[in-house]
């Protein structure tokens, strides 16, 4: 009896050791290999029970074998034929038992074998199913998690980080700023006469036309940390976390390019026959907050409105 059980011992320590240290959990070797230890135990336990009915005392057989039956039921419920690999010589020493060894408890005997066994697939199978909802929702729960976030943060028409997603990036570049001095610069800028447009085009056309100026604005941003929003109906704002004014001019100057590039036609604009913007530039200063910070570039961009619009002024006291 000790050396079966010494065996048992054995035999699972190293099951969970390889278990523990095999680089790919889902190797078929291991799965060979996790059936093989589960039936060399369960053949030992099968040992002890003989062993228990040779000694003549047959009644500690079928408990002893339920209590085991039922612990398997809790640790291997995640796969049945893992599963009945251990518990399946068990059950057929039991049935043994039962029969070889008649008492008057026989039948008793057999009809408790019958619930026992429809109690252990149904408790398998609730376990299961516990399980594989758990797994299900948390994943269901993740993609809600990163949708909402999606919602929270971006624009719904352009997919350009929204207004309050701006606003947290300013105040963590600022903060950066005070920290380190590194340098901060915004650009603001508005599509002109983009009523017009809307009034000559359709609104269906506008949204379209938005969605390119989105785009040549990610494509005009260089550095990861640079983000483009859009803050208000035609009106975007870039942030640049590690510009200085020279830079951003690069960036207003690259934005330009990449609209006029684009070339959409603007029959209603008194500037140009295509789509135009105008932008604003500042440099963030020592004791400016963020309020301040925006509404510089604001005035950088009606400066340029005023000057005749489809430029770019810097910001000036
Ligand atoms: N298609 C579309 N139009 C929008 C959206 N948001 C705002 N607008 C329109 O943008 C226009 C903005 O008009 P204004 O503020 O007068 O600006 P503007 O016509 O560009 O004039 P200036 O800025 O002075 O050149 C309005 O007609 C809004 O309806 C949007 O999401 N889609």
């Amino acid at each position: 009896m000790e050396i079966i059980m010494a065996l048992i011992l054995v035999i699972a320590s190293s099951a969970i050791f390889i278990l523990r240290m095999a680089h790919d959990q889902y190797a078929e070797w291991l799965s060979k290999f996790l059936h093989g230890a589960l039936m060399c135990i369960s053949a030992l336990w099968v040992g002890c029970f003989y062993l228990f009915l040779a000694s003549g005392d047959s009644r500690i057989v079928f408990p002893f074998a339920a209590l085991l039956i039922f612990t398997a039921l809790i640790s291997l419920y995640f796969d049945g034929r893992v599963l009945l690999s251990f518990t399946l010589p068990i059950w057929v020493v039991i049935l043994i038992c039962n029969f070889v060894y008649p008492s008057e408890l026989t039948v008793l005997n057999a009809l408790l074998y019958v619930l026992l066994a429809c109690l252990f697939e149904s408790g398998r199978r609730i376990l299961r199913g516990w399980f594989v909802l758990a797994i299900n929702r948390e994943q269901e729960n993740r993609v809600l998690i990163k949708q909402l976030q999606n919602l929270a943060n971006h624009d719904p028409l352009t997919g350009l980080a929204n207004r309050r997603s701006f606003h947290l990036l300013l105040a963590k570049a600022m903060q950066r700023h005070e920290q380190c001095g590194t340098s901060v610069s915004l650009i603001m800028l508005d599509v002109d006469y983009f009523k017009k447009y809307n009034d000559h085009y359709g609104h269906q056309a506008g949204d379209e036309c938005l969605v390119k100026i989105a785009k040549c604005l990610e494509a005009a941003t260089r550095s990861i940390h640079d983000v483009a929003a859009r803050f208000g109906g035609e009106e975007f704002i870039i942030l640049l976390p590690e510009a200085n004014q020279q830079q951003a001019i690069e960036v207003a100057k690259r934005i330009q390019q990449n609209i006029q590039d684009l070339a959409i036609q603007h029959a209603a604009s008194p500037v140009a026959p295509y789509v135009t913007i105008s932008l604003g530039i500042t440099n963030l200063t020592p004791a400016t907050n963020a309020t301040r910070f925006i509404a510089q570039a604001d005035a950088a961009l009606y400066k340029a409105k005023e000057a005749g619009r489809n430029q770019w002024q810097i910001f000036s006291n």
